[in-house]
């Protein structure tokens, strides 16, 4: 299938990102979102995003241009109708994701190839809510997208080989490398990462080291580019709840039970970066440990 148009639903940090290399490579973007705010604060991450490109010597500023040309926003999911490829990156919600999918459907055409961006939950489950679960797959890129090489893909139960092959095609275009992964709780790399980073904030919750003292050790210990608690903060510490949750329910082993101060800091709405408090503060010059 030849894909040109995709909509991308959900303007936070991925859906920004997904729509930047996906304009990038030449796909006419159409991106909702429930908030104009969010779109308005995408477009202007993604102008700066492109600039970092432009001033490294990746982009022209031609290309740069013609990249914001191709990205439209719009807050009404009827104005996908025309996606030949629909990926959603909503909040981490698998009620957010069923009702998104529920007033999208009935505006796509037959052949338009749904996706979800979802980091943990059940892809055959969001399918079997659809009309199309063979036309349905995962599709998940990394934080922060244009910088991040891989995009696991997920088959459901029922996605066929055209829907594969056609995904595959777009990656590929991407210049990114897919892997592939079965369709069980948070796939392959959260899988392995967030019980890590849950594991970190345990280390933090028992006393065993602050905030500083983790960061340094795995970065300066284990070379991660990141202390798992600033990846924490990074990726969003709601999102990081919920892929525990959707580990600790759908795996029903005590060894994923998420921290009760991981739970403890997204009862306070302190999710990390995007609301400039989380393991770090954000508000100053630079992030001070909150713990
Ligand atoms: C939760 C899920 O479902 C799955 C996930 O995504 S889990 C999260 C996976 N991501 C990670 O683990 C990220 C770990 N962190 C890192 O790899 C690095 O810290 C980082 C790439 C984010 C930043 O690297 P850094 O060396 O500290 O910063 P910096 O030197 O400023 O940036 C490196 C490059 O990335 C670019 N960059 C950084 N952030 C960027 C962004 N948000 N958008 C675009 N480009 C960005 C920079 O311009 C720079 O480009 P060049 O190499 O061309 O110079
Ligand atoms: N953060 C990460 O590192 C990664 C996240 N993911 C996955 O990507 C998805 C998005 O995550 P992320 O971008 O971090 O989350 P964010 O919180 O940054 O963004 C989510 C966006 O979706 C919007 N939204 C909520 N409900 C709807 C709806 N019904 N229709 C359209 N938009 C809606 C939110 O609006 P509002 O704020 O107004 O609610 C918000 O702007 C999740 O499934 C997450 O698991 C995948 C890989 C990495």
């Amino acid at each position: 299938m030849d894909i040109r148009k995709v909509g991308v639903i959900g303007a936070g940090q991925m859906g920004n990102g997904i729509a930047h290399v996906l304009a990038v490579a030449g796909y006419e973007v159409a991106l909702t979102d429930v908030s104009a705010d969010a779109l308005e604060a995408a477009r202007a991450t993604i102008g700066r995003n492109l600039d970092r490109q432009v001033s490294k010597g990746a982009l022209t500023e031609d290309d740069r241009e013609a990249a914001l040309g191709r990205i439209s926003s719009t807050l009404d999911l009827a104005d996908l109708g025309g996606s030949d490829l629909v990926i959603e990156a909503a909040t981490e919600r698998e009620d957010v994701k069923h009702a998104i999918f529920a007033e999208l459907t009935p505006h796509l055409g037959p052949e338009t190839i749904l996706t979800s961006n979802t980091s943990s939950i059940s892809i055959t489950r969001l399918a079997a809510r659809t009309d199309r679960p063979e036309k349905f797959m995962g599709f998940h890129f990394m934080n922060p997208v244009p910088v991040m090489q891989l995009v696991e893909l997920i088959r459901g139960i029922a996605t066929d080989e055209a829907t594969f092959t056609a995904c595959s095609g777009v990656v590929e275009r991407l210049g990114k490398t897919a892997s592939t992964s079965e369709d069980f709780p948070a796939f392959i790399v959260n899988r392995i990462l967030i019980p890590m980073i849950n594991e970190a904030i345990y280390t933090l919750y028992e006393g065993v080291g602050s905030v500083a003292s983790i960061d340094t050790s795995m970065k300066l210990g284990a070379n991660h580019p990141m202390g798992p608690l600033e990846l924490a903060d990074f990726i969003g510490l709601d999102t990081c709840l919920s892929i525990m949750n959707v580990l600790h329910d759908g795996l029903a082993d005590t060894k994923y039970r998420p921290c009760p101060l991981l739970v403890k800091y997204v009862e306070a709405g302190w999710l990390g970066r995007k609301s400039q408090r989380g393991f770090y503060d954000y508000r100053g010059e630079t992030p001070v440990p909150t713990r």
